[in-house]
């Protein structure tokens, strides 16, 4: 377990715990959803951190780690990462970013990915921002996105939008049926989107303010 971060592990000793728990907003939501796009947003106006998981995967892969290969063939094929890669990038970029306040975009995304998480943290998240979008919206936003993605093909999306509806989309009705998920209709344009998202954050502001 020492290669896990150290600050926001449970298990190491109390005294290189941080104070209080970070908040994590979990924003989840299928392949072109619009997380990323919305995020920067959440970013600019609530002083938020904002956590990729397939930033960080892609950026691992890239850096000649020797999980690149494997990460590089899982996303191509639409396959989640096993979490033991993924919660270890999360917690290292928690801990360098010096922020207490996170959105972690596209994790969990399956219940491995959220077990693994809650075990070594002991983190819940505050809420789960769901960007609920028509299939077919998805699939045309990715196929224009542009970015030089691997998996931005035909191919490797319908492969992810089985295993979102196979494996994410539990995790969503896991937090829901804990009261967490606050759904937002993202087949909307990116600024009314926003307008929804900001309620949820101004009323958390205003709950921690009170
Ligand atoms: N509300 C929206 N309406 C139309 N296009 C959008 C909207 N939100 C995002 N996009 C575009 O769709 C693509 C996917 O968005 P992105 O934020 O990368 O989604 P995700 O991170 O959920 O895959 C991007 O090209 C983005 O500019
Ligand atoms: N928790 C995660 C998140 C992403 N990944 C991998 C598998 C996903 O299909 C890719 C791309 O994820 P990313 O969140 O960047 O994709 P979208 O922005 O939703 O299109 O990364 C993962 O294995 N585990
Ligand atoms: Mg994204």
């Amino acid at each position: 377990m020492s290669s896990y971060g150290r600050c926001y592990t449970k298990e190491v000793n109390g005294s290189s715990l941080p104070d209080k728990k970070p908040t994590v907003v979990f924003v989840l939501g299928g392949p072109g959803s619009g997380k990323g796009t919305q995020c920067a947003n959440i970013v600019q106006h609530f002083g938020y951190t904002h956590l990729s998981a397939g930033d960080l995967l892609r950026a691992e892969q890239n850096s000649g780690s020797e999980n690149g290969e494997m990460i590089k063939n899982m996303i191509k094929d639409g396959q989640i990462v096993p979490s033991e890669v993924t919660v270890k990038l999360l917690l290292w970029a928690m801990e360098e970013s010096g922020n207490d306040k996170f959105l972690i975009d596209g994790f969990p995304r399956n219940e491995e990915n959220r077990a693994a998480f809650e075990s070594v943290t002991g983190i819940e998240p505050e809420f789960v921002l769901f960007f609920d979008c028509p299939e077919e919206e998805m699939e045309k936003r990715v196929l224009n996105r542009n970015q030089g993605r691997a998996d931005d093909n035909i191919e490797s999306i319908r492969k992810r939008f089985k295993v979102y509806t196979q494996s994410s989309l539990p995790v969503i009705e896991y937090y829901d049926s804990k009261g967490k998920v606050r759904k937002i209709d993202a087949s909307k344009p990116v600024e009314e989107v926003f307008e929804a998202v900001k309620e949820f954050f101004t009323s958390l502001d205003d709950k921690v303010a009170a």
